[in-house]
């Protein structure tokens, strides 16, 4: 099939070198020429692990291309995805969703043949409904422009695998027809028997919501409970393990760190809470306001065990900070929980330097008042004290004992309870994890 993603960002650029990997023919469209040009070269402007070698392939092959033009791509395509941003709103708490209409109007009066949207981005309930309404008003196909929503469940740092070998896809369809092009979109998904979810536009939109919603809020809980684990001397990763077990309760997305962050989880869990509040769902918002305030106490909670840990204030202190990006496996730092802190500590007067593997040009654009250092090693020189803040493999694979040699203070925080501090300890550092005894 030859289909169009509108949005070629963390979304988009995945998804359209997964649907050439399944064998259509792509193209893929954004506003911004610079990123167009580059991945037309086949090369890939985000880090994604297994990304830059599919867009490398098809960008080749001829399966993929990219443009800046809207009318290409309806001249090209009859399937167009939508993955374009929604970020929060002004207010902070609804979404923005100009980005997706912006598109639909710009995309309308090229569509002079029957085809079907399929929504991918993260929206308000209704928006499916309000769109349709707006292409039928503009397009030169009117109504036979069908609106469909196919909500995207993809992690970053695991973007292709979740995209070629999605857990499920939801999809909420307004006609039989609709639901058909979608079977037949994804048909090579669906022969290697991955479940498909049928439902109506509005019950997507609010799986999407709810499935975020939910995972925010098991973070936040085990969070809540680390902080209890660390007042009463008690182990929550442990704790985890234990509760883990339970089917009911799952060990997956049960980590406690220093928060949730991202461009999905935290807007996703705000705009959650929005709408339950407007559709007076009161019980249901105050729930996920509890998890938001969780969340936004965790900074803080972070710095309090640190200065517990050097005992005294961090102002002044030489800290190096081993991670920028929101979490392990992707460069972008929207809502980093590990930046955050960083900035905290700046701003507390903290000589901070933050470590990354991947991430250090990402995170110098949005904090270019903290320093930065590309090597590991170069990163703890003279340091008073190490703070872990991004499970990437390389900390836990970080050797103690030649790290010792280096720092002033052979002093870590390990707020990811990444490491194994039996070995830190045995080379002489003094290590303390999040909700877990000072002393084991
Ligand atoms: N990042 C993820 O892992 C992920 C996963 C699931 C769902 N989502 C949802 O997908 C959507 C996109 O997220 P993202 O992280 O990829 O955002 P992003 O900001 O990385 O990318 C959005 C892209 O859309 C482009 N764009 C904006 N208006 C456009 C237009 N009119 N025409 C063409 N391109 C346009 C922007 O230039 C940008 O490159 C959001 O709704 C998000 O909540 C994201
Ligand atoms: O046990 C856990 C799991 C995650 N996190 C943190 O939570 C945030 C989000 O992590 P994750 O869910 O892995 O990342 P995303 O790539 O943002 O993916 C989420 O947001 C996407 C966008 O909506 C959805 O598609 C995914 O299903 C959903 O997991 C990160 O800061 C993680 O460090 C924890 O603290 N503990």
């Amino acid at each position: 099939m030859r289909v169009s993603v509108i949005g070629c960002g963390h979304l988009g650029i995945p998804h359209a070198a997964a649907m050439a990997e399944i064998g259509h023919e792509v193209i893929g469209v954004d506003l911004d020429q610079a990123k167009i040009d580059r991945l037309n070269a086949g090369e890939c402007p985000i880090y994604e692990e297994g990304l830059p070698e599919l867009l490398a392939a098809h960008t080749a092959s001829g399966r993929l291309r990219f443009t800046t033009d809207l009318a290409e791509a309806a001249a090209f395509a009859n399937v167009h995805f939508l993955a374009v941003g929604t970020p929060i709103d002004a207010d902070g708490r609804s979404y923005d969703t100009g980005q997706v209409f912006g598109a639909a109007r710009a995309l309308a009066p090229h569509l002079t043949r029957p085809c079907v949207i399929i929504g991918k981005s993260t929206v308000t309930v209704g928006t499916t409904r309000d769109l349709a309404t707006l292409l039928a008003r503009l397009a030169p196909a009117g109504t036979d422009v069908e609106v469909v929503w196919n909500p995207e469940f993809l992690r970053e740092g695991h973007a292709i695998e979740d995209t070629l070998r999605p857990d499920r896809i939801v999809v909420g369809v307004p006609s039989p027809h609709a639901e058909d092009v979608v079977r037949e979109v994804y048909a090579p998904l669906l022969h290697n028997q991955i479940p498909l979810f049928v439902t109506d536009p509005a019950t997507a939109e609010l799986i999407k919501g709810a499935a975020n919603a939910y995972l925010g809020m098991k973070i936040s809980f085990i969070n809540g409970v680390a902080d209890m684990c660390a007042a009463a001397d008690a182990d929550v990763h442990q704790l985890t393990e234990a509760i883990g077990l339970d089917p009911r309760i799952g060990r997956g997305g049960l980590n406690a760190g220093p928060g949730y962050g991202g461009g999905c989880l935290p807007k996703d869990v705000r705009a959650f809470t929005a709408s339950a509040q407007s559709l007076g769902a009161l019980d249901a918002a105050a729930l996920l306001r509890a998890a938001e305030q969780v969340n936004e106490s965790r900074p803080a909670a972070a710095l309090t065990l640190i200065e517990q840990t050097i005992g005294r204030p961090v102002a002044g202190a030489r800290v190096t900070v081993w991670g920028a990006s929101f979490k392990a496996g992707t460069d972008d730092v929207r809502e980093s929980p590990a930046l955050a802190i960083a900035a905290l500590m700046h701003q507390r007067g903290a000589i901070v330097t933050v470590h990354d593997p991947h991430a250090v040009p990402t995170a110098l654009v949005r904090h270019p008042e903290l320093d930065y250092a590309e090597d590991l090693e170069e990163s703890v020189k003279g340091a008073e004290l190490i703070v872990l803040a991004t499970e990437w493999p390389q900390f836990r694979d970080a050797d103690p004992k030649a790290l010792f040699a280096l720092v002033e203070q052979p002093v870590l925080v390990d707020l990811r309870n990444l490491l194994n501090a039996d070995t830190w300890r045995t080379a002489g550092w003094t290590v303390r994890q999040l909700g877990r005894p000072a002393q084991p």
